[in-house]
């Protein structure tokens, strides 16, 4: 598939030459976003950066603070608002919190370059172009705390993606992927509530809250050896009492439950819930159970987009290895991909290291990484050029998303009646 307008090399010529002119101020930008981890939703540093990196461009237009404390949003081209209104709004999403203890170690701050940087590939492409089949926008998004909260879904529910038609971003991972549909996940917070003691004197007097935490993380353990092989539950102890002789009155964990179907995240669910009240019951113990974040949905696919993305990957030397991708995680982009058609692809890094460890936070601050990254805003800025040049592309973008809503809607119709996800 080509571009509409004046053909692919003058695309590449264009956005490559821009490209490169901010190529450092790219890397000092997802660099200094790095050197300064911060996490989800108090990303006060690089929401700063950010803001003042799309700020020296006068034709960039910046709200800080956008509807979250911590986003923004900077757009350019014409203002667009009317009933019928033709203009094009392409957004591009920065992600840019980190994880605790380890820094950078899913690479958000190159989330923040890829989206930063393809934003201005696209712009430097389109400025003074007068034959556009109809007026573009670039809207870019900065959508704080992924790695929990799901910045994205308060932004969603605040119309931030309302005037949006197409949206673009990538993640850093273990090899080039065009799509990879990500799963399901919901949040479990369990509190136990005992009745402390002291434990030597009077050890019969009190009801061990930490006993109940143990019997649940083990339940859960012996549930997984029945769970479908693409079923994911992990939890860890927040709060395990305050001293050895003190029986625990208090105690709480947090599960992550995961599926790729939101039918078998209901059965999940019910399944660990017995879990942890088989604990309370067996220790006498009172239990609370709630879901303090929404759930986080799969991708929806877009194969046109992906499809683009690729051959202009591939234009770029990218690699598409043909075995996917194993990464199993989450990204509330999904919930953004049942709202508007969109492509979040996968990005090798140089690096053999795993996100979410600290080898993957070198990788990501690494000199080696921008290559990648660049290339990636590249294939990305391209795309993006590929469906505003040519209308029927456009339309086959949105012909996809709406099939890709359909059937998730037939499997919908069989979910239990919990089912919050969007028509
Ligand atoms: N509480 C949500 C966790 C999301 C997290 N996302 C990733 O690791 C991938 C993108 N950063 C996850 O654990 O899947």
């Amino acid at each position: 598939m080509g571009t509409g307008l004046s053909g692919l090399s003058w695309v590449c010529s264009s956005l490559f030459m821009r490209a490169y002119a901010h190529k450092d101020e790219l890397h000092s930008l997802s660099r200094d976003i790095w050197s300064n981890p911060e996490l989800a939703g108090n990303e006060k540093h690089a929401h700063d950066r950010l803001v003042r990196f799309f700020s020296q461009d006068q034709t960039w237009t910046v709200q800080s603070h956008y509807k979250l404390p911590t986003a923004f949003k900077a757009s350019w081209g014409p203002v667009s608002g009317g009933v019928g209104d033709p203009v094009l709004n392409v957004g591009f999403l920065c992600e840019y919190d980190a994880l605790p203890g380890i820094g950078h170690a899913c690479g958000h701050n190159l989330i923040a370059e890829v989206g930063a940087a393809a934003a201005v590939g696209l712009k430097a492409a389109l400025e003074n172009q007068t034959e556009l089949p109809v007026p573009v926008k670039i809207t870019v998004l900065g959508t704080p705390a992924e790695e929990e909260l799901g910045g994205k879904i308060e932004l969603i529910n605040a119309g931030a993606f309302a005037d949006i038609d197409l949206v673009f971003m990538a993640h850093p991972a273990q090899q080039d992927a065009s799509f990879h549909p990500c799963i399901i996940i919901e949040e479990m917070l369990v509190k136990y509530y005992g009745k402390a003691s002291h434990a030597a004197a009077y050890p019969w007097e009190g009801v061990n809250a930490l006993d109940a935490a143990v019997l649940a993380y083990s339940n859960i353990s012996v549930l997984r050896q029945q769970l479908k092989p693409d079923w994911r539950i992990h939890g860890i102890i927040k709060h395990g009492g305050e001293k050895p002789n003190i029986i625990p009155a208090y105690t709480e964990l947090e599960f992550y439950l995961r599926t790729p179907l939101l039918k078998d995240l209901c059965d999940l669910k019910a399944k660990a819930e017995a879990c942890f009240r088989a604990a309370a019951g067996a220790t006498g113990c009172q239990v609370e159970i709630t879901s303090p974040t929404p759930t986080y949905y799969n991708i929806l696919p877009n194969a046109t987009l992906a499809s683009l993305y690729e051959s202009n990957g591939k234009a770029l030397g990218i690699h598409f290895p043909e075995q996917p991708t194993s990464f199993c995680g989450s990204t509330d982009f999904g919930n953004v991909s049942f709202i508007v058609p969109g492509i979040h692809p996968f990005f090798y890094i140089c690096t053999d290291a795993l996100n979410h460890t600290e080898e993957y936070t070198e990788a990501a601050g690494a000199e080696k990484a921008q290559l990648y990254t660049l290339r990636t805003a590249k294939a990305l800025s391209m795309t993006a050029v590929d469906v505003v040049c040519c209308p029927d592309l456009l339309k086959k973008v949105r012909d996809d998303f709406r099939l890709a809503k359909l059937k998730q809607k037939e499997e919908k119709n069989q979910n239990c009646e919990k089912e919050k996800r969007p028509n």
